[in-house]
């Protein structure tokens, strides 16, 4: 039997729904019909084109605990993928693994039909992978423009010195990473905070600059560790509204862990629901919702929560 949809988070779902949250968006972040720069197709084609993203046979353990079990996964570009799942299912060893963090026991991790599982984590950014954490990885201490900036800190050729006396091919590197960060700011409705020590913000907001960050480089894969966790509902409705804008605007594949059901359900093309460490459905969020092996290892569980949003 499903759940009823109020114990899913149905009612969450629409407000997260890509009509609901492009509504009331700053002009920034209107939908365009294509990459400007790239020239991509956007919005979903999930199912269409090859896969981005191919995770195939992924195995890995941590002692004697099995953390992930031939996880297979497909992520087409233009897609939102959601991985969701119970406490310790395995989510952000997934995370881990797609990002070069972990390397698995067992399988491959292909991007754009290539093996990368054995390239060390700071030069996924070459690839065009770029992801946030679960807690937050931020300078406090610098501005939010140059904590943006930094997300942009892998393609500058100049040295140290260069840098330092602004001299030479650093120069015109600098201006160009600021005016990068300048957009992607504006994009992402923060440039009144442009100034402000990142430690300063309010926790929402930080969640933002480290969008902003892994957003500067326009990463052909973007992932998302629980990117509204901690958030008030507003917050997560601004937020899911830039996550959508982001993949509009520069056609960016997400694939994102998330606890708020409302949220995934609104937000995502496709869910791929784990459990001790094995996939055990993956298909759309209506499809899901109604799954009973999912209802029984996670939603269910969503019904006795407060608000029946989260877990
Ligand atoms: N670094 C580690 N060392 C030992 N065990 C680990 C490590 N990371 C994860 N595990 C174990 O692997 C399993 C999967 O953990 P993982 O953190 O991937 O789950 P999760 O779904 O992200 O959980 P949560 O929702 O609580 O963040 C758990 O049993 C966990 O205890």
């Amino acid at each position: 039997m499903p759940l009823p949809s109020s114990a899913l988070g149905v009612m969450e779902a629409s407000a997260y729904a890509p009509e609901v949250l492009a509504r009331g968006l700053p002009s920034s972040l209107r939908p365009q019909q294509q990459s400007e720069d790239r020239g991509e197709p956007t919005g979903s084609v999930a199912g269409v084109a090859s896969p981005l993203l191919s995770l195939q046979g992924i195995g890995l353990s941590f002692g004697g605990v099995v953390a992930l079990a031939d996880v297979d996964l497909s992520v087409h570009p233009g897609e939102i993928r959601a991985i969701i799942g119970p406490n310790g299912a395995g989510k952000s060893s997934l995370i881990n693994v797609i990002s070069g963090v972990y390397q698995p026991d067992r399988g491959q991790v292909l991007l754009d039909g290539i093996s990368y599982a054995h390239v060390p984590t700071q030069r996924l950014a070459h690839l065009g992978v770029a992801r946030t954490f679960q807690n937050l990885a931020l300078f406090k201490g610098l501005s939010v423009l140059d904590n943006v900036a930094s997300g942009l800190a892998y393609k500058v050729r100049s040295n140290f010195a260069g840098q330092v006396l602004g001299i030479g091919r650093s120069r015109g590197e600098q201006r160009d990473t600021l005016s990068r960060a300048d957009q992607i700011l504006e994009f992402l409705d923060l440039s009144a905070v442009r100034d402000r020590l990142v430690g300063t913000l309010p926790y929402g907001l930080q969640k933002r600059v480290e969008l902003a960050r892994a957003l500067v480089a326009e990463p052909r894969l973007l992932l998302l560790d629980e990117p509204m966790a901690g958030m008030t509902a507003s917050e997560k409705s601004e937020m899911a509204g830039f996550v959508r804008a982001a993949l509009d605007r520069f056609a960016t594949t997400v694939v994102l862990i998330e606890h708020d059901v409302g949220v995934v359900m609104g937000l995502s093309d496709r869910i791929a629901v784990l459990d001790y460490g094995r996939k055990i459905a993956d298909a759309t969020p209506d499809e899901v919702r109604n799954d009973q092996r999912v209802i029984d290892a996670y939603l269910g569980v969503a019904s006795d929560n407060e608000d029946g949003a989260g877990i």
